[in-house]
């Protein structure tokens, strides 16, 4: 996995890219000019829609630049393959979307859904809107899925809030919105409003037509301050649902804000991952639902290849992350601690050895964890080492490494499997190629390794990081 071979090739895809978006958007231009639309003529209307002015152009261009689509020859490959869970075989535009939606999706440099969005799409968007609870492996465009799906439910006309999406932390709910807004780019009319700590309201009633946020302001603005109404809401989105319906406070506030949703809201259920009481739950409270669920074995991804080194204490553990960034080159890598102390000495011994490394845990401000997520997804930071605060949904496509220093746990010691799945699902996104490393310094470690390769039925190979070839070869598999 060099990073040179890496670049040439993004180039390569890059120019390619560029030059199909070229002459695409040359030819829209040309029939655009050519002729006038005729009454009744939709897909000519269409085409005029579609057709992007210089100004357009030079944004698309800036896109592709910036390295969004530079996976696409290697996501086409993958596309054609049934067994991979971005198959697909629609477009977006089978998809009926309005003109203005299916521009922004282009320009986001998607070419075709993937088989989340392929699937969940058709039933999201029909009418009378239907409930649906869907499970997708990480990185497999859940939230794209449910963001065009909110974005299409908006009437601009109407200044009330109308959609509402739940997400379990601050990092994420920011996530969600910036995606929502890229891709309503060319739907100025629509207004979207974050609930998240910091954020705050008067008495007048807001006007935002979606609302992105965490379980406890949304309480706030919903219930206490009844700055919008709640029976208003056409649709709400819990992402993340898992740990939305399992973890005790979010559990609390969700509930409570779902029993004052009107019985006609649509309500759309997201996760990589659901155990089966969260599951059981999740259709007791959500009326006829469409249920799209993985079978075990397909919830961990293949293009993840997991590892687990042997190690005596925390000393070895520390060697051992040496050796691989001595073996192999790492593009960013985020390594997971159980508690804050090793989190911070880790950080310690890292930057002492002249990595780039930022700290990301719970006790820093929102502000402040924002501050670290945005170096890092800028690259000015190579290492980020977290605490369980960021193992779910956060997107930063250039990771190429998990490594999880303390392997997860529950309270009750136990493998804490569906975390373990969202923290490698770090790594991977989209279809990308990721290395998650699990390292092992006791019996206790080693049996919840094997517990979680019982769980998802896959191997976790041992690897010796020790051994220089081994190292080197992980990284050009
Ligand atoms: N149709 C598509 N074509 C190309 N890229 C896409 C497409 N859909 C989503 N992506 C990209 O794939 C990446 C992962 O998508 P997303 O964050 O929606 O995954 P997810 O399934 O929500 O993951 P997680 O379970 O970790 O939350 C993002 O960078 C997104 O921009």
């Amino acid at each position: 996995m060099s990073e040179k071979k890496d670049s040439n090739w993004v180039k390569k895809a890059e120019d390619q890219e560029i030059s199909n978006l070229v002459d695409k958007l040359k030819l829209e231009n040309e029939n655009a000019a050519g002729r006038k639309p005729e009454a009744g003529d939709g897909k000519r209307e269409e085409d005029q829609a579609d057709s992007a002015s210089a100004a357009e152009t030079s944004l698309l261009m800036k896109i592709i630049r910036k390295g969004l689509v530079e996976s696409k020859q290697d996501l086409e490959i993958q596309r054609k393959d049934p067994n991979s869970p971005l198959y697909s075989v629609k477009t977006f535009e089978a998809l009926h979307l309005k003109p203005e939606l299916l521009k922004g999706v282009y320009a986001m440099g998607f070419n075709a859904p993937s088989k989340i969005q392929e699937t969940a799409l058709p039933t999201l968007l029909a009418d009378p809107p239907q409930n649906m609870i869907a499970q997708s492996q990480s990185g497999t465009g859940k939230t794209a899925a449910f963001v065009l799906a909110m974005l299409s439910r908006v009437d601009p006309k109407k200044d009330y809030p109308q959609v509402l999406c739940l997400s379990p932390t601050y990092e994420l709910a920011i996530q969600t919105g910036e995606v929502a807004a890229r891709m309503a780019q060319f739907c100025p009319e629509i207004k979207l409003k974050y609930a998240v700590r910091g954020e705050e309201v008067g008495r007048e009633k807001l006007t935002d037509h979606i609302i992105i946020g965490t379980p406890g302001k949304v309480m706030d603005w919903g219930i206490k301050y009844k700055v919008f109404d709640l029976k208003k809401i056409r649709v709400f989105v819990l992402d993340e649902a898992d740990v939305m319906i399992a973890t005790q406070g979010h559990h609390d506030q969700c509930i409570r804000i779902h029993k004052q949703l009107s019985k006609s809201c649509q309500m759309m259920f997201f996760s990589a991952t659901y155990d089966k009481e969260v599951m059981d739950f999740a259709q007791y409270i959500v009326p006829n639902p469409i249920i799209i669920k993985l079978r075990r074995e397909q919830e961990s991804l293949d293009n993840i290849k997991q590892y687990y080194v042997r190690c005596k204490d925390q000393d070895e553990k520390y060697k051992a992350i040496q050796n691989i960034y001595g073996g192999i080159t790492v593009g960013q890598a985020i390594i997971f601690c159980h508690t804050r102390k090793t989190a911070t000495w880790l950080s310690g011994k890292m930057s002492q050895d002249g990595h780039s490394v930022a700290v990301l845990s719970g006790e820093l401000t929102v502000e402040q964890r924002l501050l670290v997520l945005d170096r890092f997804r800028d690259g000015l930071e190579k290492v980020l080492i977290t605490t369980n605060v960021l193992s779910r949904g956060i997107d930063v496509e250039q990771v190429t490494i998990v490594v999880n220093f303390d392997l997860p746990m529950d309270g009750h010691g136990r493998a804490d499997c569906e975390t373990y799945l969202h923290r490698i699902g770090r790594t991977g996104r989209f279809g990308k190629n990721g290395i998650a490393i699990n390292l092992v310094d006791s019996d206790k470690s080693m049996n919840i390794c094997k517990a979680i390769e019982k769980h998802f039925k896959k191997k976790i190979e041992l690897l010796d990081a020790d051994n220089s070839d081994e190292i080197e070869k992980i990284g050009t598999e």
